[in-house]
């Protein structure tokens, strides 16, 4: 299912921070979301969800114009997301954290616990643990998990890297590979981590004050230079639709 997202407007109140973003996603492709702090990857993200209101632009997902749906009929056109900082319900047990996961509206459908604990067989065994006492990679392992069950088509993803120790970034990394060539998902990842980002997408839309300022290949991320406030990169083309 392909996302077209053209001249998206958006921000918080009064204040823009999206002046006009422009990208395809096809089917089941992984794409990252790459730039410094604050160019507005959260925002892009929170606005395909409808977090914050567009207010200006089309986005449509697989022919369907989305930009007026509610947020929860956006997860019943197939998106999934997984929000920077995700905690989760710190008081339920890995496996309760599942179950109620697993509770959809009417005309959806949610993989049983077993399928889904196929897909994430580290979490099979942490199911009686308390979501609070799990490690900042098992709990992001947990917040992907929760994300699938509704069986997403697009999987949006926010800083899943964010204090998380390298190792369990690169593990990350496998199961969203492997995720994403069982199940056929598409995944939009903002990251600042540009390894993991390139370890998991062929391609990333770099974000620069609000507007994609170009594309580059993932081969090509390491060359890109996030640093000092601007984004330099000698080597990557430029973007187009
Ligand atoms: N709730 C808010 N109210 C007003 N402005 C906000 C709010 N949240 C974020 N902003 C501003 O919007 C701009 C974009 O923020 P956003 O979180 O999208 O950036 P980001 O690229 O995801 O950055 P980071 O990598 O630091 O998470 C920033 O200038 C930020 O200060």
């Amino acid at each position: 299912m392909t996302l077209v997202v053209e001249n998206l407007i958006s921000g918080y109140g009064a204040v823009p921070v999206l002046h006009g973003i422009t990208f395809r996603q096809e089917p089941g492709e992984i794409v990252g979301i790459v730039g410094n702090n604050g160019m507005g990857k959260t925002t892009l993200l929170k606005t395909l969800m409808g977090l914050l209101a567009t207010k200006g632009g089309s986005t449509s997902f697989h022919g369907t114009d989305f930009a007026n749906l509610p947020a929860h009929r956006r997860s019943r056109i197939g998106f999934g997301y997984v929000p920077q900082g995700a905690s989760g319900f710190p008081n339920l047990s890995v496996l309760e954290s599942l179950q109620l996961a697993t509770v959809v509206g009417p005309g959806g459908r949610a993989k049983g616990i077993d399928e889904i604990l196929e897909l994430f067989p580290e979490l099979s065994k942490y199911l009686n643990r308390s979501s609070s006492a799990l490690s900042g990679g098992e709990r992001q392992m947990l917040s992907i998990a929760r994300a699938v069950i509704r069986s997403p088509k697009l999987l949006l993803l926010d800083e899943l890297s964010e204090g998380v120790q390298p190792s369990i970034v690169e593990k990350l990394a496998e199961r969203l590979v492997h995720l994403h060539a069982t199940e056929n998902i598409g995944i939009l990842v903002v990251d600042q981590e540009l390894g993991f980002v390139a370890s998991v997408a062929k391609r990333a839309l770099v974000i620069h004050k609000g507007r994609i300022s170009h594309e580059i290949s993932a081969e090509r991320l390491s060359d890109l230079d996030l640093l000092g406030g601007s984004i330099r990169s000698s080597s990557c083309g430029s973007f187009s639709t």
